[in-house]
């Protein structure tokens, strides 16, 4: 591979911005694909999975390249170098990579990755709790698993076509899927590639959502014509899958504490021809206590520490901190106590997060059907994915349901 230099740009551009300037590494990656319209879909690639792969092993290329936070412009040249060096990729007679010991870093890497916490490039205190929560043999795994690039997954939109229908139409515009078993509406793609150019996107047929996200609706059993809460809904992957097994009937209400985010799920649902769907902003309590006993599903789909989706964030790695983990913990019991109420007598409830810590998962539900609230209700059935066991997102969901 050749290394072209504003592309090298972009990508060290991106850096400053994501570990100066505590931005977004998706958001800075959308505005630097924008940068260019000559760039051709490699170049785009090159610049969005380089910026995502020196995030991701931050920790371990910083050692290697012996530059410390906060990094200048010369400090992210070295990373780079590291980065290009362990690709194998031949460096260029640039002034940036001017005596680069290219044999000493293969040499550093090699001596570092003894150490789990520099392998994985994780801080310290993450990897302390994934031993203390998941045991050592089980995290080292997942940790592992965490650092690989995701595939690219679509969920079909069954109210618009079928996922038969949907794969034709990729392959004619050259790309190619293939079916997930046990994963009734996804498509996995076999190469990476920009779907959301294609006139199928703009159609509304597909969205694109991991096959481990795409359990929960299932599993929250929902039939045409139900009233369902999805409490925590954000700009609605969820609630758009739900209304497609709804068939459009019935009615979901989408709730978030941000109006933001539930505007962009207007747009969506928009393209997705989802017509059932309320949008209710949470500044008050008074929409809750309105739905007392009356959902037949509620979706809780909880605010949580991520840590089962750092393939596709791995900058919150660098971004958590211990008490905003803590905070969390708290507001995940608080909804539970309070959204569980909307759920009507022999109706169903579905906790879910996008963490593999136990903390936030089974841990929650076991104490929430220990409360007044949670007394209410059984314990149905629980899923705990991990990346390294699924090979898709770490996930948990548990399904409870209220007694009649
Ligand atoms: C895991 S995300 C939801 C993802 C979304 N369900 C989806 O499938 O795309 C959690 C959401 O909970 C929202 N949230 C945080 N605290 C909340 C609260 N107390 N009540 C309702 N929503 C809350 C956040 O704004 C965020 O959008």
């Amino acid at each position: 591979m050749r290394l072209h230099r504003n592309l090298c740009f972009a990508v060290i551009d991106g850096l400053t911005s994501i570990f100066n300037e505590d931005e977004y590494a998706d958001k800075v990656i959308q505005k630097l694909l924008k940068r260019d319209k000559r760039w051709g879909s490699r170049d785009r690639g090159f610049v969005a999975e380089t910026t995502y792969d020196i995030v991701r092993w931050k920790r371990l290329y910083a050692e290697i390249a012996e530059v410390k936070e906060p990094f200048d412009r010369d400090n992210l040249w070295r990373m780079f170098a590291v980065w290009a060096t362990l690709k194998g990729i031949k460096l260029p007679d640039w002034k940036y990579f001017e005596g680069t010991p290219t044999r000493k870093i293969k040499g550093k890497f090699d001596e570092l990755s003894k150490s789990r916490v520099l392998r994985e490039s994780i801080p310290d205190w993450i990897d302390d709790m994934g031993v203390a929560e998941l045991g050592e043999v089980k995290w080292t795994k997942e940790l592992a698993a965490q650092n690989k690039q995701a595939d690219v997954i679509l969920r079909t939109n069954t109210l618009k076509t079928t996922k038969e229908k949907l794969q034709n139409l990729l392959f004619d515009q050259n790309i190619e899927t293939e079916f997930i078993k046990g994963y009734p509406s996804a498509l996995k793609l076999t190469e990476r590639a920009n779907v959301f150019v294609t006139e199928a996107f703009k159609k509304g047929f597909f969205e694109v959502q991991d096959a481990s996200s795409q359990m929960v609706a299932e599993m929250l059993d929902v039939k045409p014509g139900m009233k369902v809460v999805d409490t925590c809904a954000g700009a609605g992957g969820k609630t758009l899958h739900i209304a497609s097994l709804m068939q459009n009937k019935g009615q979901i209400v989408a709730m978030d504490i941000y109006e933001s985010k539930l505007k962009k799920l207007k747009i969506r649902a928009r393209r997705n021809g989802v017509h059932n769907v309320d949008l209710k902003v949470l500044d008050s309590t008074k929409p809750i206590k309105k739905l007392y006993n009356k959902a037949d599903r509620v979706l809780i789909d909880a605010p949580c520490s991520g840590l089962g989706v750092l393939r596709r964030n791995p900058d919150a790695k660098w971004k958590l901190e211990p008490e905003f983990i803590d905070r969390i913990r708290g507001v995940q019991q608080d909804v539970l106590q309070k959204y569980s109420k909307m759920v009507k007598p022999g109706g169903k409830l579905v906790y879910a997060t996008c963490s593999v810590l136990p903390s936030e998962n089974q841990n929650q539900v076991q104490a929430f059907l220990k409360t007044e609230a949670g007394t209410e209700f059984t314990f149905v059935k629980d899923k705990k994915v991990l990346a390294h066991e699924s090979g898709f997102d770490g996930f948990y969901m548990a399904l409870l349901e209220r007694k009649a």
